[in-house]
């Protein structure tokens, strides 16, 4: 039996980062894929989502022209975006992608890897041990157990593994979950042509965010004529020729198909975790600060351990593991060092990193809101893009707690508040900052400069400034 420096069971994000690395630092690494390289992220996940959130952008803008005084009758149809989308992954998954992996053992599409031991696996039969292994077997969808349920078949229930296989864009569409995939899917096939309900139990889109952002995100999406029901009970679902009725605490709708996006459950069962003695819950792996699970040459990265189910967190965790595993002296290496940002890249996008002001509030926290519109600027107002805000959760010496943008741009806007925030600066820097005019970010400066007038709205400070002037 070959011994490998290195095994890495799951090819998405975080065993793609792993064996890049791994290998490019001169390891002898074996990797075991079992479907497709890239995993969720690249083939049923973050790129054709936003291909066909792009594909949905562009429609928009077709049909709407007039709101930038061009006048023109535009017909479209949609027939042939499912497949493009199909495309633009198959191009992404060629050749060039593969090269980083040249000097990579793949093992792709022989099996799924199971343990034998905590220095073994065994794929279809053959046994390959090494000194080290990284788990990044990812996750699959949540289906919760609504009565009914079980009568959808593969053609008409939808989740995030068919929606993209799919030949037509659905004329009707229930969605069952307002987070990233709901939303997210809810904006591209309207856009692209179906009629939308979208169904959640919770308060607000985007649940895990900041409920003003939900709050402005459902304003949006219902002038773009998609249905949202948050606080709303699924009681039942049923199927009459070819219709399906989802029967809630806010009526019943009728559609063609149904997309559930209701959350994710990690894929463990065929790892046989309990032959290398290691140990798991209903959310995942259990690892410690340092990615290690409890058998201690043994890592679990990316969504299969449950803590942040976004590809840059698995990629990052999986070079955290990575240098922690090749490090000889004490670990160092810690996951909370961190800070694990988020976008959704619905129109608005919607962005988050740190702490929202709820999660301040219950942290009992002495913190200030400062808010700034987006339509209070000239540019995103010239761009046709004025409805957003950026809200930074500070205090008055500028610490920066959390921050939420919502609106054009948000997506990209976020980076310079992770780097504040992971580097102590403050809401000085960022104003002493000079940001070139007039570009979206530079509402970042402007937000600071409020948090600044804020603060001279002291009577005190004002009569000290008007003795030294
Ligand atoms: C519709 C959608 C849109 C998304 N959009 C975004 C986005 O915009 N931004 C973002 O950050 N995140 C997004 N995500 C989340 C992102 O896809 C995941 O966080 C990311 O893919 C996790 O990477 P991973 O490497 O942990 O696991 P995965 O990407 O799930 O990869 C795991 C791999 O392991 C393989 N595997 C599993 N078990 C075994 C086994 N026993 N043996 C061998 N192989 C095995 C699987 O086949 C799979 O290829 C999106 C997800 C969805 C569903
Ligand atoms: N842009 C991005 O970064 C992006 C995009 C898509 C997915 N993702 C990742 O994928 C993960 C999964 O996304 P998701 O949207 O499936 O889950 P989620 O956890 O983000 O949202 C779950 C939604 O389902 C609803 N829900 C759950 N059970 C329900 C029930 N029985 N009845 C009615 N509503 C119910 C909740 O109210 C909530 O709105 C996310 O955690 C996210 O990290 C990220």
């Amino acid at each position: 039996m070959k011994k490998f420096d290195a095994i890495v069971i799951g090819m998405g994000p975080a065993g793609m980062a792993v064996s890049a690395m791994g290998a490019a630092m001169g390891l002898d690494i074996l990797a075991v894929e079992k479907r497709k390289v890239g995993g969720e992220c690249l083939n049923c996940g973050c790129i054709p989502s936003k291909a066909l959130l792009k594909a949905g952008e562009a429609n928009q803008i077709a049909q709407n022209l007039k709101k930038y005084g061009i006048n023109a009758k535009v017909f479209t149809d949609t027939k042939e975006t499912l497949g493009i989308v199909r495309e633009k992954v198959g191009r992404i998954n060629g050749k060039k992608m593969m090269k980083a992996f040249e000097k990579v053992t793949l093992l792709l599409n022989e099996g799924s890897a199971e343990f034998v031991n905590k220095n073994t696996i065994k794929v279809n039969g053959k046994e390959y041990s090494a000194k080290k292994i990284f788990i990044g077997t990812g996750t699959e969808p949540f289906i919760p157990p609504i009565p009914g349920v079980e009568t959808l078949t593969e053609q008409n229930m939808l989740t995030n593994l068919n929606i993209f296989e799919q030949e037509n864009i659905p004329a009707t569409l229930t969605i069952i979950g307002g987070g990233a995939i709901g939303t997210e899917m809810a904006q591209a096939f309207s856009r692209l042509g179906s009629k939308i309900n979208l169904i959640q139990m919770d308060e607000h889109l985007l649940p895990a965010g900041d409920k003003d952002a939900g709050i402005l995100l459902e304003k949006k999406f219902k002038k773009e004529n998609i249905g949202v029901y948050n606080s709303t009970k699924i009681e039942k679902i049923e199927v009459k020729d070819n219709i399906i009725y989802t029967h809630t605490s806010n009526g019943v709708f009728e559609a063609e198909k149904i997309l559930i996006a209701t959350g994710r459950k990690p894929v463990l069962e065929e790892l046989k975790l309990e032959n290398a003695g290691i140990k798991y819950n209903r959310k995942g792996i259990l690892i410690d600060e340092y990615m290690r699970t409890n058998i201690k040459n043994i890592y679990a990265i990316g969504d299969c351990n449950g803590y942040a189910l976004l590809s840059h967190a698995a990629m990052h965790q999986g070079m955290l593991a990575l240098m922690n595993a090749i490090n000889p002296l004490p670990l160092k290496f810690k996951r909370s060092k961190y800070f694990v940002p988020w976008s959704v890249f619905t129109k608005p996008e919607v962005a988050q990193v740190g702490l929202t002001e709820k999660a301040a509030k219950n942290k009992n926290l002495k913190y200030i809101v400062i808010k700034k519109d987006f339509s209070s600027y000239g540019r995103t107002v010239a761009d046709g893009q004025p409805d957003g805000f950026i809200k930074v959760i500070t205090n008055k010496k500028g610490k920066i707690y959390g921050v939420t943008i919502i609106g054009e741009a948000a997506s990209e806007m976020i980076h310079e508040w992770i780097l504040a925030i992971q580097k102590n600066l403050t809401m000085f820097d960022i104003l002493m900052t000079q940001h070139s005019f007039p570009t979206i970010s530079m509402l970042n400066k402007m937000v600071a400069e409020d948090w600044m007038m804020e603060k001279m709205n002291s009577t005190f400070l004002q009569k000290v400034i008007k003795f030294f002037i």
